[in-house]
C-alpha cells in the first residue's frame, strides 16, 4: 500500500504509529478530519494477519468516524485506533498506560473509547493517563459502556428501513438473521425479542450463539450459513466487508440493517445491493449511538438527552432513504451527501481568519 497516496486520496491528515517494547504495544491511530472538532473514535484490538491489515482498518475506520460524526450532527472529527494483538490474551495494564499517554501526547486532537476487543476497564486504565478518553466507568461521571446504546439506534434505524422494505415499522413477526451476538448485538437482539421478531443468530464463539438461543428462543446456524437463511432482515454485526460479491448473491433479505463498521467491501456493493432493491441502512448512520453516548460527555453526561438523541436515528435513516429517492442514488451515496455537506460547509466558515492560542505579537 502507498500509504501517502491513500492518505492523499481520502484527505487523511494524520497516521501515527505508537511502539512500547515493555508492554508489548503496538497501536495506529488514524485522525482522519478535524473540521467538526476533535477526532473521536474508538480503540479496536484485533489480530490482525499483516501490519498492512492493520493499518488498512485504521485508515477505513477513522474516515468512518469522521462520516459518521457528521452525519449524526456531532461537533467531531473522525478517527480511531487498532492496536495489533490478541485481546483475550496480550492485553496488559502497561499497554493500555502507554497508549493512554500516547493519547495525552495528541493534545485533544483525538479522543478515544470503546471498540471490538477493548471494554470500559481498558479505557480506566487509559483514563489514568490523560483526559481524552470516554465510555470509562459511570463513577467518574461518564457514560460506562456504549453497546447497549449503540444497540438501541440500530434497533431505531432498523425499524425505518423496515417501513421503507415493508411499509410498517413494527418488527413483530420479522425474520432477522444476525451476523456477530457481541456487546452491540446481544442488547439489539433483547429489543428485537421483545418486539416479536424472529432471530437466526451466529457467532464464531459457541457461547454467545448458546445464550442468544437460550435467552431469545434464537435459531443458532454456522457462521457461513447465516447470508442465505430465508429472513427479511440482515444484520450485520461483527467486523466488516460481510456486503461482498460472494455473499449478496445468497441474501434472500429485503433490509440490511445492523451495527458494524464498514459493512460493504467496496463501495460498489453498495450500487449492487441498490439495484436488487434492498433497503440498506448506511452503517455509519445506524451505528451512531454509541459515539452519539460517549460524546454526550463533552456537555456533563446526561444518560436521558444521549438516549433521545439516539432515538433520532430513525429519523436520520427516514432522511437518507429520502435522498437516496429524491437524488436517484443508494442509500450510501445519500448518507455520504449528508456528511459532506455539513463537513464542506464548516470548512468553508473556518477559513476565516481566527486568532486562536497564542497571541500573533506574543513572541515579543
Ligand atoms: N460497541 C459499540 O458501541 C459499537 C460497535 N460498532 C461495530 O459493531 C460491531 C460489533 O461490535 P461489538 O458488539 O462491540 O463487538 P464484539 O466483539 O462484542 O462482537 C462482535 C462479535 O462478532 C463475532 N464475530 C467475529 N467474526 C465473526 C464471523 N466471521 N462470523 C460470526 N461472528 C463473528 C465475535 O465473536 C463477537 O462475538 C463492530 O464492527 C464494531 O466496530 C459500531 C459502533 C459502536
Ligand atoms: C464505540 C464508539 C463509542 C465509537 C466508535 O468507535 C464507533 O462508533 O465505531
Amino acid at each position: 500500500m502507498e500509504i501517502f497516496k491513500y492518505m492523499e486520496t481520502y484527505d487523511y491528515e494524520q497516521l501515527l504509529f505508537c511502539q512500547d517494547q515493555a508492554s508489548g504495544l503496538k497501536a495506529i491511530i488514524c485522525i482522519h478530519d478535524t473540521t467538526l472538532g476533535p477526532a473521536l473514535g474508538g480503540t479496536r484490538m484485533w489480530t490482525y494477519a499483516s501490519e498492512e491489515a492493520a493499518i488498512e482498518d485504521a485508515l477505513r475506520l477513522g474516515r468512518g468516524m469522521t462520516y459518521k460524526n457528521a452525519a449524526a450532527g456531532l461537533n467531531l472529527g473522525g478517527g480511531k485506533t487498532v492496536i495489533i494483538g490478541d485481546p483475550r490474551k496480550d492485553k496488559n495494564e502497561a499497554m493500555f498506560r502507554a497508549f493512554g499517554r500516547f493519547i495525552q501526547g495528541l493534545n485533544g486532537r483525538y479522543i478515544t473509547a470503546e471498540d471490538v476487543g477493548t471494554t470500559v476497564a481498558d479505557m480506566d486504565i487509559i483514563h489514568e493517563e490523560t483526559d481524552y478518553v470516554t465510555g470509562i466507568s459511570p463513577s467518574f461521571g461518564s457514560s460506562g459502556n456504549p453497546s447497549p446504546v449503540t444497540a438501541f439506534g440500530v434497533y431505531r434505524g432498523m425499524k425505518a428501513a423496515a417501513k421503507e422494505a415493508f411499509g410498517t415499522d413494527s418488527l413483530e413477526g420479522k425474520v432477522v438473521a444476525v451476523q456477530g451476538v457481541g456487546n452491540v448485538a446481544y442488547n439489539l437482539c433483547k429489543h428485537l425479542h421483545a418486539e416479536g421478531a424472529q432471530l437466526i443468530v451466529t457467532d464464531i464463539n459457541k457461547e454467545s450463539v448458546q445464550r442468544a438461543v437460550e435467552e431469545f428462543g434464537a435459531k443458532a446456524v454456522d457462521p457461513q450459513d447465516i447470508y442465505s437463511v430465508a429472513c427479511d432482515i440482515y444484520a450485520p454485526c461483527a467486523l466488516g466487508a460481510s456486503v461482498n460479491d460472494e455473499t449478496i448473491p445468497q441474501l434472500k433479505a429485503r433490509v440490511i440493517a445492523g451495527a458494524a463498521n464498514n459493512q460493504l467491501k467496496e463501495a460498489r456493493h453498495g450500487d449492487i445491493i441498490h439495484e436488487m432493491g434492498i433497503v440498506y441502512a448506511p452503517d455509519y448512520v445506524i451505528n451512531a449511538g454509541g459515539v452519539i453516548n460517549v460524546a454526550d460527555e463533552l456537555y456533563g453526561y446526561n444518560r436521558e438527552r444521549a438516549l433521545k438523541k439516539v432515538e433520532a436515528i430513525y429519523d436520520n435513516i427516514a432522511k437518507v432513504i429520502e435522498i437516496s429517492k429524491r437524488d436517484g442514488v443508494p442509500t450510501y451515496v445519500a448518507a455520504d451527501r449528508l456528511a459532506e455537506e455539513r463537513i464542506g460547509q464548516m470548512k468553508n466558515s473556518r477559513s476565516t481568519f481566527l486568532q486562536n492560542g497564542h497571541h500573533i505579537l506574543s513572541r515579543r
